[in-house]
């Protein structure tokens, strides 16, 4: 609406003033909190009104002066952890403990999913427009970190389908193995900073606070989960149909997710995901074995920040490669 492009158009001119004032004259008019909120008010207008973002806002030039810090932001729900099997053995513990509590004789559907090494983060959308991205942080407090996943290579900033109202997507945010290994050799020749592994390049480049550093930074992104979704939106009680709807209203799902009848089959897509883990264009740390029907993950609930329902199934750690 008009007066949403009036405040932008006011905030372009301030901001342009004091990117000018503290590059050119370094003598800044204003204090840098306030020049963080001003720039800050700009970005959430430009993620709420995405008609109103031009190539000429201050928030998408090199030349702006970054933020100094991040605002907070409070999940809803918290964003979990994992507990971690190692072996054969524990994950068997893992299926029979789910049993036991389920008293359950019948058969589990898993949801099998490759375990990304990235970063974890939540999306908000609202009426199908991105607008908020955050870090996990500590589950219940992360980073707002939306201009940075603005710049996502394959993430849409507006839903397709019959999305709900409002949908927090969670997922893990990577850079491919190929797009790291370029990455690195163009950081090499310009003699800046290489990153250790493709996870450390992940969350370093999202906790950039000058997000045109992070727009060239190959990141992608794959849903995992919900987090909030708005009241009388028709949910799947499938984890894998959620994923599956997640997809239709065009947000990216890995490919690799595949649902199986019972525990025993997740040992042979544990040791397919393994045979083929060099050749996936992201690296991964096991995979993530998850109860598919919603009830029953709604029975067995969580202990402290880690889902009864879930379990990340981790591979040996790879010799480390130096670079
Ligand atoms: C922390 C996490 C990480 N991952 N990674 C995948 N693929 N699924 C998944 N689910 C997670 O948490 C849910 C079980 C809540």
């Amino acid at each position: 609406d008009n007066n949403a492009a009036q405040r932008a158009a006011q905030l372009r001119a301030l901001i342009t003033r004091y990117n000018r004032e503290y590059y050119e004259l370094d003598e800044p008019s204003i204090p840098d909190a306030e020049y963080d909120r001003l720039f800050r008010e700009l970005q959430q207008l430009e993620a709420e009104h995405p008609q109103l973002l031009s190539s000429e806002s201050p928030t998408q030039k090199v030349g702006s002066k970054p933020l100094t810090s991040f605002r907070q932001v409070q999940h809803e729900t918290p964003m979990l952890s994992l507990d971690n099997a190692f072996s054969e053995d524990e994950f068997s513990t893992f299926v029979e403990r789910i049993k036991d509590r389920l008293d359950s004789s019948s058969e589990i559907a898993f949801c099998c999913e490759p375990k990304l090494d990235g970063a974890a983060v939540s999306l908000l959308y609202e009426h199908g427009v991105l607008v908020r991205g955050a870090t996990r942080g500590d589950g219940q407090t992360g980073e707002d970190i939306t201009a940075n996943v603005r710049t996502i290579r394959n993430l849409a900033l507006q839903l397709e389908g019959d999305y709900p109202d409002r949908l927090e997507v969670r997922g893990e945010v990577f850079m491919p193995v190929k797009a790291f290994e370029r990455y690195n050799e163009q950081a090499l020749a310009r003699g800046e900073k290489v990153f250790a592994n493709p996870r450390n390049a992940a969350a370093g480049s999202l906790r950039q606070l000058d997000s045109s550093i992070t727009a060239q930074r190959p990141l992608h992104f794959y849903a995992y989960g919900m987090g909030v979704v708005s009241t009388g939106t028709t949910l799947a009680d499938s984890h894998y149909e959620r994923l599956q709807q997640l997809q239709s209203w065009g947000l990216p799902v890995s490919d690799e997710v595949k649902r199986v009848a019972d525990g025993g089959s997740c040992h042979g897509y544990y040791q397919d995901i393994l045979s083929r883990r060099d050749a996936l264009r992201y690296e991964i740390d096991g995979v993530v074995i998850k109860v598919d029907s919603i009830p029953l993950q709604n029975d067995l609930g969580f202990v402290s920040r880690a889902p009864r329902w879930a379990i990340a199934w981790k591979f040996p750690a790879q010799e480390e490669i130096t670079t």
